[in-house]
């Protein structure tokens, strides 16, 4: 049976990137989907934003909701300090495959935890199943109807501290305008708003950064 477009962006990496060289697999993958075919990557553009809140947090447990094929937990995995990890909870069981092999061609296979199933499902086991106390630095890139709701659960279930970062990507395209208003009159955060565009589009887009005041 043919390919799927996931398929397509992971033999590209296998047949174009350096085994070992995250660096080269995230350029890969960004050449490709802008000029090939569109996929829903966070891109070059808002992935350097990324790279900044993740080297200013220097988290030692980062979490990562909405995997796809693993580009953005390149991004981050490759920045991680010595024992850091990353835990990335990724729905679509032929994504996770993708991405798992993406992980381990680009090298940081262990230090990536990739779980899979829907963070409404996940978030609660995190201390008990995958050992977490709190969680340092979170990448919101998963279902845009979600980031409200496991943005509340994630403080019901004890998982930030006083500090913690939030990062969401998207809250222009596609929108996530409840979280928005959520973060933003909420008196524990305190947010911060990064203009971008569409990854490999001309729309404007957004990131939003909230730090948890406790
Ligand atoms: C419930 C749950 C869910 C997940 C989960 N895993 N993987 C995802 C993917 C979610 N991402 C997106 O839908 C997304 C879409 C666009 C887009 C699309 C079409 C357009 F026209 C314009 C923009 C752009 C983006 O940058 C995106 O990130 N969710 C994981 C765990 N639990
Ligand atoms: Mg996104």
């Amino acid at each position: 049976m043919n390919q799927s477009k996931e398929e397509r962006i992971l033999n590209f990496v296998l047949q174009n990137a350096v085994r070992g060289d995250p660096c080269s697999v995230l350029e890969a993958i960004d050449k490709y989907c802008s000029q090939k075919e569109w996929s829903m990557n966070v891109g070059s553009e808002k992935g350097l934003i990324l790279d900044k809140v993740v080297e200013e947090v220097s988290p030692s447990v980062a979490l990562e909701l909405g995997t796809y094929c693993g580009y953005s937990g390149v991004r981050i995995a490759r920045l991680l300090k010595a024992g850091a990890r990353l835990l990335t909870v990724e729905f679509n069981p032929a994504f996770a495959a993708v991405a798992k092999q993406v992980f381990e061609f680009a090298g940081v296979q262990d230090k990536v935890k990739l779980i899979e199933g829907p963070s409404d499902e996940i978030i609660p086991q995190l201390k008990k199943k995958y050992e977490v106390d709190t969680v340092d630095f979170v990448f919101l890139d998963h279902w845009k109807d979600r980031y409200k709701p496991d943005t509340i659960l994630l403080q019901e279930c004890n998982l930030l501290r006083k500090g913690s970062v939030l990062l969401a990507d998207n809250v222009i395209i596609p929108g996530a305008p409840e979280f928005l208003n959520y973060v933003r009159n909420n008196s524990h955060f305190q947010c911060t708003n990064y203009p971008a565009h569409l990854e490999y589009m001309k729309a404007s887009d957004a990131m939003e950064k909230a730090v948890f005041l406790g």
